[in-house]
């Protein structure tokens, strides 16, 4: 049964905000925050005006299953046509506008669309608020909510998640293994680790520093989602399409010579360029039907982040008419940087080895107006937050050159996102 939360009619206003609006991560309320930010740009929102949450898909269902993001876009449309807009800035992300998450797999349960009914915003110099309400020209109470400043964390008790580093390692040598044998070309393994603070963790304090150290990243909170992400699945304005794929990875070095030491074997690695080479052949797959341009250029660049550095490739298309954002996610869900290849082949691996769910992490997490504007991240250098538990989730790419060592040490790198943002200085 889907959960519904969907009232007869909706009325959204948006206005301008004088100056810059500060922080958006200041302004939120404590709870469950919505944010989605970009450096200084961004849409933070709270309270909910609707909210569409689908029931998991039967064990069985196929793995590339994708009835939850054309039932989310049908539940989306029929909201639009009971909702007056009145928008006087007329930008990608103001008008109405819907958060979402969706898991991984769609035999997991906690995918869901969310419309709050507060959202401010803010691209470069323009700022704006948007309220949205059952009656014409009322308030939101949640307007008036005081907003504390957020908690420090507080001292955190870890545990092991679904397996060891030891445990995760053998997993990985098996798929190495299953790859040599030409069972598969490569395969995303991922593993968790659990942390518990004494008292409800206050995401805003999570999102803060994300944000501060992470500005090049897209840093979300939807539904209990929470990270910074480098990969954005896709970026919709009109008919444009962005994309940004990311696969092959190093840390950062401590010195200057040791950073471009490693990212000079990173850019002539083959196992790293293979690597990269089947996430990019699967956004391509799946966006050329969709799109009348694409480009994809021939060779990776170089993202650096705080943390790790990474091969990475920006891809542009023009859409096909009446191509939605939705439709776009439907179709690139899960690449090879998050899946593998063949998708199916290493969506069932992924599902036999990693002995838990992935939940959101890997999924597409993001926002649409009500214009078709859209931007989803895949939801990775992330975590799920419950109250006082968190859970992070770290995973790598496994192709015949993997070697198990490298690969933990890899997730070790890419967990020291989230939880280098858990302590409290
Ligand atoms: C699966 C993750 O990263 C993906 C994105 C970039 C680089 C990756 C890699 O080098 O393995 C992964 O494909 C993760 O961060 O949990």
């Amino acid at each position: 049964m889907n959960a519904v939360v969907c009232p007869s009619k909706l009325f959204v206003r948006t206005v301008p905000l004088r100056g810059h609006a500060g922080s958006l991560v200041r302004r939120l309320p404590a709870g469950t925050p919505l944010a989605w930010l970009n450096g200084d740009d961004g849409l933070v929102g709270w309270g909910r005006a609707a909210q569409w949450t689908p029931a998991a898909e039967p064990e069985g269902t196929a793995p590339t299953d994708t009835t939850r993001f054309t039932e989310a876009a049908r539940w989306l449309n029929g909201l639009l046509e009971r909702t007056e807009v009145e928008d006087e800035v007329r930008l990608p992300g103001t008008g109405m506008l819907s958060f979402g998450t969706f898991t991984f797999s769609p035999t997991s349960a906690g995918s869901t669309i969310l419309v709050p009914r507060v959202v401010l915003g803010r691209r470069g110099d323009r700022a704006w608020l948007t309220t949205i309400t059952e009656e014409p020209g009322a308030h939101p109470d949640e307007l008036l909510y005081p907003t504390p400043a957020p908690r420090p964390i507080g001292p955190l008790s870890w545990r092991t998640g679904a397996r060891t580093s030891a445990e995760w390692g053998r997993v990985v040598a098996a798929t190495i293994a299953r790859i040599r044998d030409g069972e598969l070309d490569k395969a995303v393994l991922a593993r968790d680790l659990i942390a518990e603070a004494d008292s409800p963790i206050d995401v805003r304090t999570l999102l803060g520093r994300l944000n501060e150290r992470y500005p090049g990243c897209l840093t979300f909170s939807v539904a209990g989602m929470v990270g910074a992400t480098p990969e954005l699945l896709l970026r919709r304005e009109g008919t444009d399409l962005t994309s940004l794929v990311l696969a092959g990875t190093r840390p950062r070095g401590a010195t200057t010579e040791e950073d471009r030491r490693l990212s000079e074997e990173l850019m002539s690695s083959a196992k790293d360029v293979e690597e990269h080479g089947l996430a990019v052949d699967s956004l391509r797959d799946a966006l050329a039907p969709l799109a009348e341009e694409l480009v994809v250029p021939a060779w990776p660049h170089l993202l650096q982040l705080a943390n790790v550095q990474h091969l990475a490739t920006r891809a542009h298309a023009r859409l096909r008419p009446g191509v939605s954002a939705l439709d776009a996610v439907a179709a690139l869900h899960p690449t090879a940087a998050v899946g593998g290849t063949p998708t199916a082949t290493a969506m069932r691996l992924i599902d036999a080895s990693e002995g838990m769910d992935r939940g959101g992490y890997a999924g597409p997490v993001g926002w649409v107006d009500g214009a078709g504007n859209s931007e989803w991240g895949i939801a990775l250098r992330s975590a799920y937050v419950d109250g006082s538990t968190i859970r992070l989730f770290a995973g790598g790419g496994i192709v015949s050159g993997s070697e198990p060592e490298s690969e933990i040490a890899e997730t070790e790198s890419k967990f020291r996102a989230v939880r280098e943002a858990l302590i409290d200085r």
